[in-house]
């Protein structure tokens, strides 16, 4: 029997269904990832969606795709667009005037006479096909830069679309998968804009191309356009059948293709080596990997066969119209309905016109493809503002005297049941207050309310007298710094780590100075390779790496460097040697005597001794507060003394456990050897 962890013998997808993504979870997927990743109906949530649509649809909807492709250009380099607009109108025009003076040439070659009268008289038209073929080189050169140059930055306005919005998302939205889901469709969206460029000019080329060469057919013979049509539709059907099913498959396998990039990332993080090593996960990784990767090719070969099949019907289909379509030619010839010479003309203008109809089409399904994915942009950016921590409410009062928790209940999104429960406590300011408990008792989430970070479902917080459900909670953010359990490490310099606490205001040495000592930093900055301008990443060139408690001493730099009037504090010490710890709280107190208020958060109850207040949490309730003389009188619920009181006994010498024996090989230990 295999372990749980292994999978050999696993052979995932390895009998797919006819659509390919309606196997069941594989095992990676399963093991690694809770569920099947696949989404089949993923697609469906865009209404009217191109995979739906037919191809008269399509040509309805394109002046809105040709319009939102101008407005992303427009916004990032106007001059560029006009430059790009004006050179493929212009290309069509040339198309157009080279092949109005083909067929002047071929009617004056093909005409009566001598042949060097008709060289003469076809000469004025040979030279302005020639010269109009410069200017359309010319002319596309111009449309090659101009796109160049659009392409990077339509792709960096719409990026920038949706980034400014998500990152102003609230913290529920955050946490939503599925807004993820949506934000890693986007991703695709900025690039998507990027083609659109492209394609839209294409667009324009293929359209004035076309209007030329129906132009020029609609004057030799009618009876030929329609062939140009047949001709076209083959393979205008095969492109369209091709995109929709590799769109479908595309946002289908979207989740499973992010896990493995996630494995493959993972594989090489800096983070993750350590343990990837003396662990020995790198073959199991490597192993799901390698499982999740054959199952999407499984999918790639899925599509790659039925384009083939697609293709080959397409092939056929257009054999057999082009048949018909010179079998016409022939018989127009053939019964005098039409001159060689204007046959010659209408050989080039089918081909031109039937190319150009089939590129017309192609671009377009590639521009309704693209556009979907530029809709998905589109989408998150409107959800991101919607749900966009609110930039209006109510002003702070100058000084925050109080923070106070009115009966407030609070459940994460998608928690079954609250993380806080009917919890009131009211915080003075310039006072400490230490949320202590277990793990799990809703201490981190009680701040998370405080800084504004969540709403509470029932009840009130208010700071400073003001209801965070209506605070303007940009200012309440600047009032206040902290120090998380999980603060981040910025793959910066040590400056910017500090000093992005307060990202906006300007950089000081002073400040700079002030925090690292507060921090007890200096030591720390000293033995870095380039001090303060050290990288911290590594990975990079000359990226430092730091123990966990120098980083911790760098958050606390940072939180000081943001010197907001409420510190909240989780967990400051946890990787501090035990005498900076102790400097830590000391200096926490001064804080406080300044006038800062303090939420503290610490497992080490040693150190909320000098709190003002302490408060024992117990599955989202406070079920004890009081300085900590009440706490631990005899008189006291006993919980937290209880606490305090395993806490030290484990910093006590066990009187039953043999002594260590000698490190010098003259103990019992060494002399038995
Ligand atoms: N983002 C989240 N989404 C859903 N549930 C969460 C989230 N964060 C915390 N929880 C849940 O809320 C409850 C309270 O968690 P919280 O982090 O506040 O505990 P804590 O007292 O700070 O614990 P610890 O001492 O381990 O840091 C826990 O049951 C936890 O699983």
């Amino acid at each position: 029997m295999h372990s749980r962890l292994s999978t050999a013998g696993a052979k995932p997808g390895a009998e797919p269904g006819p659509g390919g993504e309606d196997r069941p979870a594989s095992e990676s997927e399963q093991l690694l990832f809770g569920g099947r990743l696949r989404d089949d109906h993923a697609w469906s949530r865009h209404d009217g969606a191109f995979v739906e649509l037919g191809l008269w649809a399509m040509v309805v909807r394109l002046p809105h795709l040709l319009a939102l492709t101008a407005r992303l250009a427009h916004r990032a380099d106007a001059r560029a667009l006009r430059m790009v607009v004006g050179a493929e109108t212009g290309r069509g025009v040339m198309q157009a005037v080279a092949m109005v003076n083909i067929n002047g040439v071929l009617a004056a070659l093909l005409g009566t006479g001598a042949t060097t009268e008709r060289l003469r008289s076809a000469v004025p038209a040979l030279l302005t096909v020639g010269l109009v073929a410069i200017v359309g080189t010319v002319l596309k050169s111009v449309s090659t830069m101009g796109t160049g140059r659009l392409e990077p930055k339509v792709e960096r306005v719409a990026t920038e679309l949706y980034l400014e919005a998500a990152q102003k998302v609230e913290m529920a939205a955050v946490e939503d998968a599925e807004f993820h889901k949506r934000l890693e469709s986007a991703r695709f969206g900025a690039s998507a804009a990027r083609r659109m460029v492209q394609y839209s000019a294409s667009v324009i080329t293929a359209l004035l191309s076309l209007i030329a060469a129906l132009g020029v057919l609609t004057a030799l013979h009618p009876a030929l356009l329609p062939l140009i049509v047949v001709m076209t539709l083959p393979s205008a059907w095969a492109a369209l059948s091709v995109a929709r099913r590799h769109y479908h498959s595309h946002t289908a396998w979207m989740q499973h293709a992010r896990a493995g990039r996630l494995l493959s990332d993972l594989l090489t993080s800096a983070q993750a080596a350590a343990e990837i090593r003396v662990h020995g996960i790198g073959g199991f990784l490597l192993r799901h990997f390698r499982l999740m990767a054959e199952d999407s090719e499984l999918e790639q070969t899925r599509l790659a066969r039925l384009a083939a099949r697609t293709g080959l019907i397409a092939a056929l289909w257009t054999g057999a119209a082009t048949l018909a379509t010179f079998g016409t030619l022939g018989w127009l010839l053939w019964s005098g309905a039409m001159a060689l010479s204007v046959g010659g003309t209408a050989v080039i203008a089918i081909r031109t016109g039937s190319g150009a109809l089939d590129s017309l089409v192609r671009q377009i399904n590639y521009l309704h493809e693209e556009a979907l994915f530029v809709g998905d942009l589109e989408h998150v950016q409107t959800e991101a503002v919607a749900r966009a921590i609110p930039v209006e409410g109510r002003a702070l009062p100058e000084r925050l005297d109080e923070i106070r928790f009115e009966n407030v209940t609070f459940t994460y999104p998608g928690a079954h049941s609250p993380a806080l429960r009917e919890l009131d406590l009211a915080v003075p300011a310039g006072k400490i207050v230490a949320l202590v408990g277990s793990n799990g008792s809703g201490k981190t989430t009680a701040v998370k309310l405080l800084s504004g970070l969540y709403l509470p479902d029932e009840g009130r917080v208010l700071v400073g007298g003001v209801p965070t459900a209506v605070v303007d909670r940009n200012a309440l953010f600047s009032r206040v710094s902290t120090v998380g359990q999980d603060y981040f490490r910025w793959p910066f310099t040590a400056r910017a780590n500090i000093a992005i606490g307060r990202a906006d205001a300007p950089l000081t040495d002073a400040r700079l100075d002030g925090a690292v000592r507060y921090a007890d930093a200096q030591g720390v900055i000293r033995e870095m390779p380039r001090g303060l301008d050290t990288l911290l990443a590594r990975g990079y060139k000359d990226g430092h790496n730091l123990s966990g408690g120098q980083w911790q001493k760098l958050a606390i730099a940072r939180a000081r460097y943001r010197d907001g009037e409420i510190l909240v504090v989780d967990e400051p010490t946890a990787a501090l040697d035990a005498e900076a710890e102790q400097e830590v709280f000391s200096k926490i107190r001064h804080l406080a005597a300044d006038g800062q208020t303090i939420v503290l958060i610490t497992h080490r109850l040693h150190s909320v001794r000098h709190a003002d207040l302490i408060c024992l949490m117990e599955h989202g309730r406070i079920v004890e507060r009081g300085t900590f003389q009440e706490l631990m009188a005899p008189t006291a619920p006993g919980g937290f003394r209880a606490m305090y009181e395993l806490q030290r006994s484990q910093f006590q010498p066990e009187p039953d456990r043999p002594p260590l024996p000698a490190q010098n090989g003259r103990g019992e230990a060494g002399g038995a050897r």
